[in-house]
C-alpha cells in the first residue's frame, strides 16, 4: 500500500512526523483539528485515505491536571469525532493509546489487553475516555496503546534529563516507574506494518500493545543514557535511585507497570531494540553523531 493514501493527524507532532517522514499525508492541527468536525470531513473528503492513523493528542501529562477540559476535548471528543467521520466513511481507523490507562503493575509480568484499565491520572483517564469513544463509534478499528516515545526531534526524557545533568551533578532518578522507551520511527514502521493488515482486511486485534523488548525503570534508561553522555564527553552526573513516591510531580505515574508486547509481535514481528537508537539520540543531542 501506498503510504502517501494514509491520513494521519497530529502530523506536527513527534510520531505524526515520524509518519510524515514515511510518506503518509499527515497535516498539523491549522488543517485537521479532530475537536472541529468541519475540519475532519474536510480534511477526509479532499485525501480520501485508505486508512487514518489519529496520533494527535494533548500530551502533557502534568500540564493536563490543571488544563482537564482541554485534555479531555482533545483526548477524549477529537479522538471520538474521527472514529465516528471514519465509521460513517467506513474507513479503518488507527487510534494511538497509552500504558498510563493503568496505574500499576509488576514489572515481572507484563500487563495484557485483556487487563481492565484504572488510571490515576488526568491525561491516562482522557485517554481511556477517548478509547471508550473509538470503540463506541462502532466502525472498523486498532487502538494502539505505547509507552514513553522518545525522537531525535523536540523534547523527550533524553533531552530534559541531559540538560537537568548540564546543571547538576547529582540526580535523583524514579527507579519503580517502567516503561518500554519507543522510537517514534519504529512505531512509525510498525503502525504500517499495521495499517497494510487492516486494508487488507486481514483479522487485526482492536486493541494492541505495542513497544519494543526489554522494558527498563526511569533510572536504568538513565544509566543508559548516561553511559553513553559519559563516552561523549557529555554530562555523566552521579545517580540515586529513588521512588516515585519521593519525586511529586503534579501528575501521578503508573508504578511497576509494563505493557505486554506478545500479541503485537506475534502479529507484526518485534520492534527493532531501543538501546542504540537511545544512544543516537544521545550522541545527537552532544552534538557528536
Ligand atoms: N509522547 C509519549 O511518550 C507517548 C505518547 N503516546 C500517545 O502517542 C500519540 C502521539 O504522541 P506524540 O507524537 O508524542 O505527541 P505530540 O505531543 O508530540 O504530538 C501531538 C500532536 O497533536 C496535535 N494536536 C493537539 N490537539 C489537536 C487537535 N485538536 N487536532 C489536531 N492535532 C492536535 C499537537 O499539536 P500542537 O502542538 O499544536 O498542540 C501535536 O502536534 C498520542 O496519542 C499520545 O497520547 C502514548 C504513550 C507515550
Ligand atoms: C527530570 C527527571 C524526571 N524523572 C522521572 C519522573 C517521572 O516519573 C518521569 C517523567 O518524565 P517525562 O515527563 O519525560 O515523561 P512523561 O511525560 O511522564 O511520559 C509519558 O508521556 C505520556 C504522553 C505517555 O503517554 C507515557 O507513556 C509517558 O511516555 O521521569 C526522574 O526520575 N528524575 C529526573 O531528574
Amino acid at each position: 500500500m501506498d503510504a502517501n493514501a494514509i491520513l494521519v493527524t497530529g502530523g506536527s507532532g513527534r510520531l505524526g512526523r515520524a509518519l510524515g517522514r514515511l510518506g503518509c499525508s499527515a497535516p498539523g492541527r491549522e488543517l485537521l483539528d479532530i475537536t472541529n468536525q468541519v475540519s475532519i470531513a474536510q480534511a477526509i473528503r479532499e485525501a480520501r485515505p485508505v486508512l487514518v492513523i489519529n496520533a494527535a493528542a494533548y500530551t502533557n501529562v502534568d500540564g493536563a491536571e490543571a488544563e482537564a477540559d482541554r485534555a479531555h476535548e482533545i483526548n477524549a471528543t477529537g479522538a471520538g469525532l474521527i472514529a465516528e467521520v471514519c465509521a460513517e466513511e467506513d474507513i479503518p481507523l488507527i487510534h494511538i493509546s497509552t500504558d498510563m490507562v493503568f496505574s500499576e503493575g509488576d514489572p515481572g509480568q507484563p500487563v495484557t489487553e485483556q487487563a481492565k484499565p484504572a488510571p490515576n491520572s488526568v491525561y491516562g483517564q482522557s485517554k481511556l475516555d477517548g478509547e471508550l469513544a473509538v470503540r463506541a463509534a462502532g466502525g472498523r478499528h486498532s487502538i494502539a496503546r505505547v509507552s514513553w516515545l522518545f525522537s531525535g526531534e523536540g523534547e523527550n526524557f533524553i533531552t530534559k534529563i541531559l540538560a537537568v545533568a548540564a546543571q547538576r551533578d547529582h540526580l535523583r532518578l524514579v527507579d519503580d516507574e517502567y516503561g518500554r522507551p519507543t522510537h517514534v520511527d519504529a512505531l512509525a514502521a510498525h503502525l504500517l506494518k499495521l495499517s497494510d493488515l487492516m486494508v487488507a482486511n486481514e483479522n487485526v486485534p482492536p486493541l494492541l500493545h505495542l513497544g519494543p523488548p526489554d522494558p527498563v525503570s526511569r533510572y536504568g534508561w538513565a544509566r543508559e543514557i548516561f553511559d553513553v553522555s559519559d563516552e561523549y564527553g557529555g554530562p555523566a552526573p552521579e545517580m540515586t535511585p529513588v521512588p516515585g513516591s519521593t519525586f511529586p510531580t503534579p501528575a501521578e505515574r503508573a508504578r511497576g507497570l509494563v505493557l505486554d508486547v506478545t500479541l503485537a509481535d506475534g502479529l507484526l514481528g518485534p520492534m527493532p531494540e531501543w538501546q542504540p537508537m537511545s544512544a543516537s539520540v544521545v550522541r545527537n543531542f552532544l552534538g557528536t553523531a
